[in-house]
């Protein structure tokens, strides 16, 4: 959906509200915010110029959810300029964390002051689609200059890179979260070969977590997402200590089909199974790598 300035909302503003009820203390681990523009402009690299989707929606999102806490993860179109990010982590009183995107020429100092502003990790983005260039080498340089601060590395791909994106991940020396378990193609099923590529991946070192987000994006043929449960529910139940969920919003290019926040909060249960299972995902996870102080 497109205003008259060409602005894009890619998120419904009347989402259902759950069947499905979060256990108390549960987070939102992937989120974004957009602006607002007046105050925090977008990336002049920007690949899409969305209309504002600020704190207040999404602070408001999460209580209509039943959700306690966001992880708001810079957004592409906000570039490596953190502030709409670090604005909206600040007004959140404590119940928001964040991930950042940065120039890899950053100094130290500004890391300390991200890390102040509630930021614990940095993301490397390979969407060509999203992103100008994607330099694994200055990507690894900072990978070695964040383990001081105890942070982590959140990557997006796509399983098509995959396989090439093996000794780059394998050399990163804190934790890695991989964003929508590196988009497979769920049609494929859960012995399919980009589940069975993305497990061998989780396999190969006790700290790679990934997010089974975005059902949306995975599986197009809408709510309740069966492709999406039938392949991602074995992965929760293989990996329970390791995996985060969140509902993506406001939804990055997904303008053409908005996904209802409460029909994405309804998947859970269907892929997290048992009480034990839903509590490692919404809560324990997710504490244990943006509140360690906390967890
Ligand atoms: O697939 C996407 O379009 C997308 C974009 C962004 C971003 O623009 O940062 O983040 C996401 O998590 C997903």
């Amino acid at each position: 959906m497109k205003d008259e300035a060409g602005r894009i909302r890619s998120w419904t503003l009347d989402p259902s509200t759950p069947h499905f009820m979060p256990p108390p203390g549960a987070v939102d681990a992937h989120c974004h915010v957009f602006g607002p523009q007046a105050d925090f402009p977008f990336s002049p690299a920007a690949k899409y110029l969305p209309q504002d989707a600020g704190p207040d929606a999404l602070f408001a999102l999460r209580e209509k959810l039943g959700f306690s806490r966001n992880v708001i993860v810079q957004a592409s179109c906000h570039g490596t300029d953190n502030r709409a990010t670090l604005h909206a982590i600040a007004v959140s009183g404590g119940t928001a964390r964040g991930v950042a995107v940065v120039d890899p020429a950053i100094g130290d100092g500004e890391l300390d002051a991200l890390h102040e502003g509630g930021i614990r990790g940095v993301r490397f983005n390979f969407l060509k689609r999203l992103v100008d260039n994607a330099p694994k080498d200055k990507f690894l340089e900072v990978a070695h200059r964040i383990g001081r601060l105890g942070w982590h590395v959140v990557v997006y791909f796509e399983a098509d890179i995959l396989e090439e994106m093996l000794p780059f991940l394998a050399a990163i020396p804190v934790p890695v979260v991989i964003d929508h378990m590196g988009r497979p193609d769920v049609a494929q099923g859960p012995d399919g070969p980009d589940m069975r590529a993305f497990r061998s991946l989780l396999d190969s070192r006790a700290d790679i977590w990934t997010k089974v987000t975005c059902p949306d994006r995975l599986d197009p043929a809408g709510p309740p997402y069966a492709d999406f449960v039938t392949s991602v529910r074995p992965l929760v139940e293989a990996y329970p200590d390791r995996v985060l969920w969140g509902t993506d919003w406001p939804h990055p290019n997904m303008e053409k089909v908005l996904p209802d926040d409460g029909a994405l909060v309804d998947v859970i249960p269907l892929i997290a199974p048992t009480e034990e299972l839903r509590r490692k995902l919404l809560v324990d996870n997710p504490m244990r790598l943006y509140w360690p102080d906390e967890a």
